[in-house]
């Protein structure tokens, strides 16, 4: 039985569902992202969790004991919010403090897991600065040590990082794994960030529209996604319209109104579907007979990459070119484009495979 496990859990709103029919096992340690767009029921997830939203139905458990509806003090569990919520009138020790000397921890200890805490976030030599003579990054350490200091089951996230501008977002990504992996802690973090979640977690919870439309690995959900709301949600993508025609062992997929045909064994019950593939699996080639083709319009350099775009009869196609050296073609001029069919996927389009 997983340390924590959400079965069915619902929260309406009205006969608005926020969430619905969530089901989720988190094994102890792991840490999984709720990532979705604005509005998926992420929030209200992870406040159900902390106790602060009750739900309408389902069962939550944590450690064998049903806690659907213990009180948020008993549960014990940490939290992050985007905008810190520190004290700002205590310095950065008393804000560790404080959580326990509410439990009553006695000095000697309070001082030994402080300190210890605070080394773990770096910030030892900061213990007794103010929130206000901090920078953003700083302050998110201390509320990330004020969490931890009480010896929390589960570490809740919300947006930790969506305060912090781009370069020490990126910085405090691994900051917070690093944290989390030192204490081996269990932690379930809110983003809609792709990349953050896909960076730093064990798995990765999708959600749309209230409900779950994917639970996997970060590689996996990039290399396999389910939907084409998923492979266009995390990641850049192309699609390609197509028809499929099934074949005895496989299918022959036909590109759009190109004559590009080619076999996969991939199975779809749908006759209309969509080729899908990462603009780093696409290759500029001199133009052939027989191949996709198309003309560069724009082209971006990205410094590790060059982001280029071709029109082509089955649509823009973007394509992503490694900064090897030599530079793409330029805009105006005709190229071919090449793929590996094992690095496509055939999606039967808005529906799950
Ligand atoms: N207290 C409330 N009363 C009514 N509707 C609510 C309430 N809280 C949330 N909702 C609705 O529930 C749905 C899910 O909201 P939630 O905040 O969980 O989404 P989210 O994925 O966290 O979004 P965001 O990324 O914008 O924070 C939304 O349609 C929202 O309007």
């Amino acid at each position: 039985m997983s340390f924590l496990s959400l079965k069915q859990v619902s929260r309406f709103y009205g006969s608005v569902a926020a969430v619905h029919n969530f089901d989720l096992g988190v094994e102890k340690g792991e840490f999984i992202s709720l990532l979705g767009p604005s509005g998926c029921g992420k929030t209200t997830t992870l406040q159900m969790i902390a106790g602060l939203v009750r739900p309408s139905s389902g069962t939550i458990m944590m450690g064998g004991r049903d806690i659907t509806y213990m009180p948020p003090p008993q549960r014990q569990l940490g939290v992050v919010f985007q905008s810190y919520a520190l004290f700002p009138h205590m310095t950065v020790a008393q804000n560790v403090s404080f959580g326990l000397e509410m439990r009553k921890v006695a000095k000697a200890e309070r001082e030994t897991r402080i300190k210890d805490i605070l080394a773990l976030v770096h910030l030892s030599a900061l213990a007794d600065r103010y929130p206000r003579e901090m920078s953003g990054g700083q302050r998110q350490r201390v509320a990330i040590a004020r969490a931890l200091v009480i010896n929390p089951p589960v570490l809740l996230l919300d947006e930790p990082l969506s305060n912090l501008d781009a370069q020490l977002r990126e910085e405090m990504q691994f900051e917070l794994r690093r944290i989390q992996q030192a204490v081996g802690i269990t932690t379930i973090m809110v983003t809609h960030d792709q990349a953050e979640a896909l960076s730093i977690s064990d798995r990765v919870v999708v959600m749309e529209k209230g409900k779950i439309t994917q639970v996997d690995t970060p590689y996996e959900l990039y290399e396999h996604p389910r939907n084409d709301f998923i492979s266009s949600f995390v990641g850049k993508s192309n699609f390609m319209p197509a028809t499929a025609v099934a074949n005895g062992a496989g299918t022959t997929i036909s590109i759009g109104s190109t004559d590009i045909t080619f076999e996969t064994d991939a199975k779809t019950a749908s006759k209309d579907v969509s080729v899908f593939i990462r603009p780093e699996k696409l290759r500029l080639t001199t133009p052939s007979n027989g191949q996709l083709q198309g003309t560069v319009t724009t082209r971006y350099f990205m410094g590790s990459q060059w982001l280029v775009s071709a029109a082509t009869p089955a649509g823009v196609l973007a394509v992503a070119v490694p900064n090897l050296g030599a530079p793409p073609p330029l805009e105006g001029e005709n190229v071919g484009l090449s793929w590996q069919h094992g690095d496509c996927r055939v999606l039967a389009a808005g529906a799950a495979e």
